[in-house]
């Protein structure tokens, strides 16, 4: 039997969604997007089975219904689906960021006999829109699913079997921790981000030079400074108490740094980042399918023309896919290191021995 599942907003997270559960050929998706072009880019890529030309109208036929918009504007078309003519058993859910006030509003589409169920797959990028959409995006992510507490078993087992073709790892949080954890490992990180892209360009009158010498270190750390601001402005409002006890911890924090600089005791200095170099590198490995996956090659290149397509014209030869290329300059007109991404680890592993048999390049792994 057919299910038919509708993805209200076809961007990077609706799109990725929609390619994903598609694997499922009893799946048929709709899409809706209040840009048009989005809808009609979706259809064209094959991104969607069927253009969803009116929400209402679309909404009736719908098994399954998915907001993947702003958050605040999946408050809003909560508010709107009480006014929608639904089938009976329909399930709706969402991929936002944050989940605390969503799930209250799920309390109360509850007392009027809807099924909303949360979700959001940890798994993304900075890039946004229809076109960064990609099938794998959340493989070996964790998917969390934030039922409300006395939902019917049968029915978040409907949306977790919707979810499988995307091989996200589901994981059943409730909304408060959800909302606590992402504080700490995806909205915070985020803020400081921000802060320090802001930092730099305040150098900017006195200094103007400093952001030519922005090499690794700056862009890997601000990476996500870049994302859509719309996205994160309704993420931060949405879960700003946990947010400002994050900036109050990370306040104590900076004091502590402060401490070390003045006190200069040379071997404080060193055990701060020792502790901080192990808990990072036992950070498990997750997310083979984002896009910016963890199997990076760095190879270091002269800087002269056709270098970038002798080394990828090497691992064409080879077969070897690639799933993102730049270059980051350490130290302008001297040398560039390639930065390239594969999916696998057997991947990265073969570009290296390519590259070191047929170049004199060095490589290395961050
Ligand atoms: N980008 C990430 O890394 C990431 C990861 C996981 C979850 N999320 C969450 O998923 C959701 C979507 O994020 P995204 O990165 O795909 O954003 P996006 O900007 O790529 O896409 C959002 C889409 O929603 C559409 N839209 C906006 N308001 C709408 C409305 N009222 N009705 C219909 N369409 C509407 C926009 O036109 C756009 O096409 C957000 O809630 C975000 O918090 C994002
Ligand atoms: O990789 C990125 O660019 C992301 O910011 C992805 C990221 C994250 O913080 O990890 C961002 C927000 C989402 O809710 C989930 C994932």
């Amino acid at each position: 039997m057919t299910t038919h599942v509708l993805i209200v907003g076809l961007g990077l997270i609706g799109g990725s969604l929609a390619l994903a559960i598609q694997k499922n050929p009893e799946v048929k998706v709709m899409g809706f997007d209040t840009d048009f072009h989005t809808v009609r880019k979706a259809k064209k890529l094959g991104v969607i089975n069927d253009m969803a030309l009116s929400l209402k109208d679309s909404a009736k036929m719908a098994d399954i219904i998915v907001f993947a918009t702003p958050v605040n504007a999946t408050l809003q078309l909560m508010n709107e689906a009480q006014h929608w003519q639904l089938k009976k058993d329909v399930i709706l859910s969402d991929t936002g960021s944050t989940k605390k006030i969503i799930m209250e509003k799920a309390k109360s589409l509850k007392k009027l006999g809807l099924t909303f169920i949360g979700g959001h797959p940890m798994a993304g990028s900075h890039k946004s829109g229809i076109e960064a959409a990609k099938a794998h995006l959340f493989e070996n992510a964790y998917y969390m699913v934030t039922p409300l507490e006395h939902e019917e078993e049968e029915k978040i087992l409907v949306l977790e079997k919707l979810l499988l073709p995307t091989k996200g790892k589901i994981l059943r949080v409730t909304a408060l921790e959800h909302d606590h954890m992402t504080a700490v490992v995806s909205h915070f990180p985020h803020l400081v981000a921000a802060s320090l892209v802001h930092q730099l360009s305040s150098e900017n009158e006195e200094y103007p030079f400093t952001r030519q010498l922005a090499a690794g270190g700056f862009r890997d750390i601000t990476r996500i400074a870049s994302s859509n601001p719309v996205m994160w402005r309704d993420i931060t409002l949405q879960n700003r108490i946990e947010l400002v006890n994050q900036l109050t911890k990370w306040q104590k924090e900076m004091d502590t740094v402060k401490t070390l600089l003045l006190q200069a005791e040379p071997s404080n200095i060193e055990h701060y980042f020792s502790r901080a170099k192990y808990v990072r590198d036992e950070l498990p490995i997750t997310s083979q399918g984002a896009m910016y996956s963890v199997f990076d090659l760095y190879v270091d290149v002269p800087d002269y023309p056709g270098v970038i397509s002798e080394v990828t014209g090497i691992l064409a030869n080879h077969l070897i896919s690639i799933t993102n290329l730049r270059i980051v300059e350490t130290r302008e007109d001297v040398f560039g290191i390639l930065v390239i991404s594969f999916q696998t680890l057997e991947d990265r592993t073969k570009a290296a021995s390519c590259i070191a048999e047929e170049t004199i390049y060095e490589t290395y792994i961050s």
